[in-house]
């Protein structure tokens, strides 16, 4: 593709030839063959600027930059107001834009994206449009699965999965969209039919600050990205109207806005709710007429990824029937309350509950259904918000009968200051601290142990438990590795969960 014809979406004027031809698109040095254009973004920990003569050694055939010093001699360049931004509609039109013409469905919020990202699928699925998945998990359709770098990849990643799945066979995608991704405009060259909202609690505070600036970056996608000139003509946003935040989007939506609710009775709501170990039956309403449904789903915070995607279904004006069969054919994600069968008699679920907000919902359910006692695995990972570490210590310790605090992904932290915050939420609440010793001897009241090895903790999770209890392992869910400095080790608590049971029963 030659310089010129990607110009057009830049939009801006051009030094140097433009009859170039371009191989590729990419933001990092370490990553230009020949031929490709180099985005020289101003990054939060160094300047892509430094990185230009680097990317014309390696080959880049032509460089769009901010900052006019860094300007290259030897190859032609264009200068831009936001490198970021410019970089993701560039990416878009360099791959075709593969967005315009399939259905996309993209959904923010702190909990309940991945989970809806696949009832949303399965929905899609039974109305006969086979949709591809991009999240925390993967990138996949059918066979051809992308490995996940993150929630929301850098724009040239994304734009060239979304190729890569529509060239498959994709007929629709559905996709997560992180704050980081909205602020950071990966998303910019999406062109959205609907957005959907979830809600929003703390998380990421390292990176966003405040709430109201976390709230800011969500908003993008409701206000921006589903405004009236794109090139989408049906745009809807689904939004979660028992949030107070939820409630702010849809008053600032740029576009016709589908409420849900548990509690408010929106546009999509449900009726004669039952919640059981076996998941969640009742009556879907919706704008045209009400259907029973039942899912294998637990718990209440469920029943809103569940209303969640039933919204998106009416914001595609899919049947009722379809909406009805996605729900009962969707049965679970991995890592979002998991199963691990075994012969002891104990329920254990793994859980990627890794926020304060995400913990209180998974525990709350877990004592609706509980008829013995919880013991909860957990950490915080490091190089992330370090303020969500006490208050995740205080719920977990507060709503199970012995809480065990372990390592999560430490990265480039020392796993022990991490402990120790998490500690420090949970010592005011006055709980007996038991050696790991002591739990595994029973645990007479309340209490909570210290263990920095997870594999360790989730071992003596696994001792300490009796027939009927319930043991949560939460915060890695799929995660199959665990960071720790810079380095990634194969680590699964679903295997190590079967190892520890494999153990005692011998
Ligand atoms: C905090 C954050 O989101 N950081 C992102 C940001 O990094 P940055 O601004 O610090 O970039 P930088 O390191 O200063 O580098 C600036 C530029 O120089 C370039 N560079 C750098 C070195 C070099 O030798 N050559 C070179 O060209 C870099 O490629 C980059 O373009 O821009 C980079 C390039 O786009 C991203 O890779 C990076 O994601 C980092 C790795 C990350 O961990 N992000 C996480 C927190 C994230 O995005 N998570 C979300 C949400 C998860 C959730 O919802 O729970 C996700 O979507 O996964
Ligand atoms: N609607 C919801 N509200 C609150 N908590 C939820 C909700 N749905 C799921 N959870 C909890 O949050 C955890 C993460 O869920 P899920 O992976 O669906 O969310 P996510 O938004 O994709 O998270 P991430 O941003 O980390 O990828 C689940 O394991 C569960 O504990
Ligand atoms: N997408 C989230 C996942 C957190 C999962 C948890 N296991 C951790 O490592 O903190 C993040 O990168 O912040
Ligand atoms: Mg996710």
């Amino acid at each position: 593709m030659k310089l010129s014809s990607l110009l057009g979406s830049l939009a801006k004027e051009l030094t140097g030839n433009d009859s170039v031809e371009i191989t590729g698109v990419t933001c990092d040095s370490r990553s230009v063959k020949p031929g490709m254009l180099f985005f020289a973004l101003p990054g939060a920990t160094v300047d892509g600027h430094r990185f230009i003569p680097a990317a014309v050694t390696a080959g880049a055939a032509a460089v769009v930059l901010e900052d006019t010093a860094s300007a290259p001699q030897e190859v032609p360049w264009i200068s831009v107001t936001d490198a970021r931004s410019a970089m993701a509609i560039t990416a878009a039109e360099f791959y075709g834009k593969p967005t315009v013409d399939l259905p996309l469905i993209g959904i923010t919020g702190t909990n309940g994206k991945t989970t809806t990202s696949y009832l949303v699928e399965s929905i899609l699925a039974a109305a006969g449009t086979p949709a591809a998945v991009l999240g925390t998990i993967s990138y996949r359709f059918g066979e051809t699965t992308i490995e996940a770098s993150h929630t929301t990849p850098e724009s040239t990643e994304l734009q060239a999965a979304f190729r890569k799945l529509a060239d498959a066979g994709a007929r629709a995608f559905v996709m997560e969209v992180s704050s980081h991704a909205l602020e950071q405009k990966r998303v910019d060259g999406c062109y959205f039919d609907v957005g959907i909202f979830s809600n929003l609690t703390r998380d990421h505070l390292d990176y966003h600050k405040t709430m109201e600036s976390y709230l800011e970056s969500k908003q993008r996608l409701f206000e921006d990205l589903l405004r009236p000139d794109t090139l989408k003509p049906r745009r809807r946003a689904a939004v979660n109207m028992d949030d107070e935040y939820g409630v702010r989007i849809a008053g600032r939506a740029a576009c016709e806005v589908i409420t849900y609710g548990v509690d408010f009775q929106g546009d999509v709501h449900a009726v004669d709710v039952q919640s059981s170990v076996n998941g969640i039956s009742g009556r879907l309403v919706t704008p045209y007429g009400a259907i029973a449904f039942s899912s294998r789903l637990l718990g209440r915070f469920n029943l809103y990824n569940i209303l969640a995607a039933a919204s998106a279904g009416v914001a595609l004006e899919l049947p009722l029937e379809a909406i009805k069969s996605g729900i009962e054919g969707h049965t679970t994600v991995p890592g979002r309350m998991e199963r691990v069968e075994n012969t002891q008699g104990v329920t254990l679920l793994v859980d990627y509950a890794h926020t304060g907000d995400a913990l209180e919902n998974v525990l709350s359910t877990l004592q609706e259904l509980a008829t013995a006692r919880i013991i909860t695995v957990f950490g915080c990972g490091g190089d992330r918000d370090t303020g969500k570490r006490p208050i995740m210590g205080r719920i977990a310790a507060s709503m199970s009968d012995l809480a065990i605090v372990t390592s999560d992904n430490p990265r480039t932290e020392n796993p022990l200051t991490i402990l120790g915050q998490v500690r420090a939420g949970i010592l005011p609440l006055g709980f007996r601290e038991y050696t790991p010793e002591d739990a595994v001897g029973g645990f007479p009241e309340k209490g909570f142990v210290m263990l920095e090895n997870r594999a360790e903790a989730i071992r003596l999770a696994v001792r300490a438990a009796k027939p009927g209890d319930i043991i949560l392992l939460a915060g890695k869910g799929h995660e199959d590795y665990q960071i720790i400095g810079t380095t990634k080790h194969h680590f699964d608590d679903r295997e190590e969960a079967r190892r520890a049971f494999e153990e005692i029963s011998r």
